[in-house]
């Protein structure tokens, strides 16, 4: 899968051929180990250039070959047998050359480089360190502080960046592989003594040990638990202190941990069901590949409060004109401003102009009557949006599409309010809008198969992972919130603290723990749901009825908390203590722990002690098993789904690959038998009884998770 031509008389064109992005199979190594052997040995070949078919140079080592038994060449010999030859190899890079396709740009003598292409070294993100001598010939060739930088993030810099790195020795408008030819030509027959990385003196900064140190803070304060990264500083240590072939071994021994770790399968299997759900489908029968999004040249967005900014600033950073209305004048006059902010960052963030004339605003719905989808975004209030609904229904134009984006609401219901039910379906974004990259499509019973594929579409374009799930409460994401946040309150009841709770989850690998990040948000919001679902009663201080609601359990200690106004950051209180109104810095706070001693000692409760573990089985289990049942209900088309929507929308720390592939690892069996002995315990928690899905996955010998659609249809097809 690469093969040698022979251009402009004596050079040699070596091009590799594996759509789509030339990765570096066993079969496209032993092309370029024979296709190399046969330029070195013609005597015609004066010089080689290196380049990948279809405009991609190469997007590194096969990840789908990193779970099977390694055939073929390997890739460091294959690489260095490039660099040791004594004719001047150049690599054309145009598209991307990523992870183990840089790594053998950079065996090459020269690297020329088309101004679109892109280059890193991600593997970091894949839960591995660049282990064919990338992390020993980098900081050679660009020195230690910028190699950390690029090895350690695995982000991806622009050809104008490589050259001011000297990555690349030459950045073209024009065609790459005809200058790299030309580039070839002139370099024949001149020596390669100076051109050999791995020859090259590591640059060795003053304050060696202080930098690395230093890089090693930065790395363990933001990796959230992923060893990766404190691997590949310790491997960028090893180039800069140790003789390269010392430095080689290093690599491949730190290499080797990695590789056998849970992390880089956790890691990988992110990395291809970032891919998997845009292969979306309905149980309807609707799919990625037969639908035919229509075109949403114009947007409108319906209310400016904090999600309807962001949605607009990304919908004008995505090129559609934006229709913004709001009904109030206040509100009218603060969203302006900030969302002129947020563009006028965003563009600076992204070096191009600010698009603030995309957007208009307007006071008045009827200014939505020529867009081509509507996104409301008005407050949370089934009533509100019902009427909405109805107005929209009659105010636009023929086809236009209907979104709400509701967090939890009933879509089928909005979309029963209007004339054309089949062109309303849920765009559920996450705050704030125009950064957070989730999106959750919900299509409703009667969404048509166009509506869906068009929402999938725009969220695209916008730059989200878009997922495309089924309508229910809450829908994926916040209806498996729900049991999880129930079981961090039912801790506090029995004995745990937010402190302990939170410390447990953040160091499990959460951004925040679940008390933090009900004060970021504003424990208000969920009072609200509570009211319209009938929960809060206020009157109950004490008495076992008080912890009881609908016949369950039910912890009322954040409606207390909201009825003494700590609404978390905004109140400057909440489940901890702010500085003032609007801080950010979470204190402990007495006052809430003599509150919880109160609340128990009212309630009857001894207090127990609690250890990490448990909070972990049963905030995370509880979560999980929510999952299960989501898959069993089909509002999830498959693991890959909720997993997704976990790591981007929710914080779940991707190198423990989402709450389904976590429950893989664990252990299915594990999982069920903690559920049941959880269950046993609190037999008036009804989502700690296992779900059925889980069981029949256990009893049918806990398959791997790439197969549980299967027993998933099995399931489906007898019911
Ligand atoms: C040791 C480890 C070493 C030496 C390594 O090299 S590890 C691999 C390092 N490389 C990467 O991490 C790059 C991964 N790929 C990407 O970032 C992107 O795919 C891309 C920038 C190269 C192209 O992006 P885009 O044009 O948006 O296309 P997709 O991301 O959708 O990818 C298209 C299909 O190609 C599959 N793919 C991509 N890279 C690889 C790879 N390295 N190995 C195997 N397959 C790869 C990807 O899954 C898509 O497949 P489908 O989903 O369409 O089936």
């Amino acid at each position: 899968m690469a093969q040698l031509s022979i251009v402009s008389g004596s050079v040699g064109l070596i091009t590799l051929q594996n759509p789509p992005v030339n990765a570096l199979s066993a079969a496209v190594r032993q092309g370029i180990v024979d296709t190399v052997e046969k330029a070195l040995s013609d005597p015609k070949v004066k010089s080689v250039v290196i380049r990948g078919q279809n405009g991609v140079f190469c997007g590194g080592a096969d990840i789908k070959e990193f779970g099977t038994k390694m055939t073929g060449p390997h890739l460091i010999p294959m690489i260095h047998a490039i660099e040791a030859g004594n004719k001047p190899m150049v690599a054309a890079i145009e598209g991307s050359a990523l992870g183990g396709g840089l790594e053998l740009a950079l065996g090459c003598h020269y690297r020329v480089a088309h101004s679109k292409a892109r280059l890193g070294l991600p593997e970091v993100t894949l839960g591995l360190l660049p282990a064919a001598a990338g992390s020993q010939r980098l900081p050679r060739l660009i020195g230690v502080p910028a190699a950390l930088n690029l090895i350690t993030t695995g982000r991806h810099v622009t050809a104008a960046e490589a050259l001011q790195l000297g990555i690349v020795d030459q950045v073209t408008d024009h065609d790459t592989v005809d200058t790299a030819v030309k580039f070839a030509l002139n370099v024949a027959g001149q020596s390669l003594d100076a051109r050999r990385i791995s020859t090259f003196p590591c640059p060795r900064p003053a304050e060696l040990d202080a930098l690395f140190e230093d890089a090693m803070q930065k790395v363990r304060k933001s990796a959230r638990g992923a060893i990766a990264p404190v691997a590949c500083v310790q491997a960028v240590r090893a180039a800069a202190t140790l003789p390269y072939a010392e430095g080689l071994e290093r690599e491949r021994e730190l290499m080797a941990t990695l590789f056998n770790s849970g992390q880089a399968r956790a890691l990988q299997y992110c990395f291809f069901a970032q891919r998997a759900v845009g292969r979306w489908s309905t149980p309807s029968g609707a799919r990625w590949d037969t639908s035919k999004p229509v075109p949403v040249p114009k947007a409108a967005v319906i209310g400016l409060g904090t999600m309807g900014r962001g949605i607009a600033v990304a919908l004008a950073q995505t090129g559609l004109s934006v229709v913004a209305v709001e009904t109030q004048e206040k509100q009218m006059m603060e969203a302006k401003q900030a969302v002129s902010g947020m563009l006028e960052r965003g563009a600076k963030r992204r070096g191009v102009a600010p698009v603030s004339d995309k957007i208009s605003y307007s006071g008045n719905i009827r200014a939505v009557a020529d867009v081509d989808l509507v996104i409301e975004a008005v407050f949370e209030d089934m009533a509100v949006k019902e009427k909405l609904f109805q107005q929209l229904s009659a105010i636009c134009k023929p086809g236009a599409l209907l979104c709400t984006n509701t967090s939890a609401l009933d879509v089928d219901h909005l979309a029963s309010q209007t004339r054309n039910p089949e062109l309303v379906v849920g765009m559920h974004f996450f705050a704030p809008a125009h950064v957070m990259k989730l999106l959750e499509v919900v299509y409703g019973r009667r969404s048509s198969t166009q509506a869906v594929a068009t929402a999938m579409q725009l969220g695209k374009k916008m730059g989200k992972v878009s997922v495309a799930v089924g309508n229910c409460r809450g829908f994926v994401g916040n209806r498996m919130l729900k049991p999880y946040i129930e079981q961090a309150f039912y801790l506090l009841e029995e004995g745990a603290t937010p402190e302990l709770v939170d410390r447990a989850l953040e160091e499990f690998g959460f951004s925040m723990g679940v008390f933090r990040m009900s004060d970021l948000s504003g424990l208000d919001v969920g009072w609200r749901v509570r009211k319209g679902d009938g929960l809060v009663e206020p009157g109950l201080a004490s008495g076992p009825s008080a912890r009881v609601r609908q016949g369950r359990r039910y912890s009322p200690l954040g409606d207390l908390l909201c009825e003494q106004g700590r609404f978390g950051q905004k109140t400057g209180r909440g489940w901890y203590q702010y500085e003032k109104p609007g801080g950010r810095v979470a204190r402990s706070d007495p006052w809430l722990h003599s509150f919880l001693e109160g609340y128990r000692a009212r309630h009857g409760l001894v207090a127990r002690r609690i250890d990490h573990e448990e909070v972990l089985e049963r905030c995370l289990y509880a979560l999980i098993n929510e999952g299960f049942h989501i898959l069993e209900d089909g509002i999830a088309a498959g693991p890959e789904d909720i997993d997704v929507i976990y790591v981007f929308g929710y914080g779940w720390p991707r190198h423990r690959g989402g709450p389904m592939f976590y429950a893989g690892m664990v252990g299915l069996a594990k999982v069920l038998e903690r559920l049941e002995h959880y269950h046993q315990a609190h037999p008036d928690v009804p989502h700690l009884q296992p779900c059925s899905l889980l069981r029949r996955l256990v009893a049918s010998g806990s398959p791997p998770i790439h197969k549980w659609r299967e027993v998933i249809r099995k399931l489906h097809s007898h019911l």
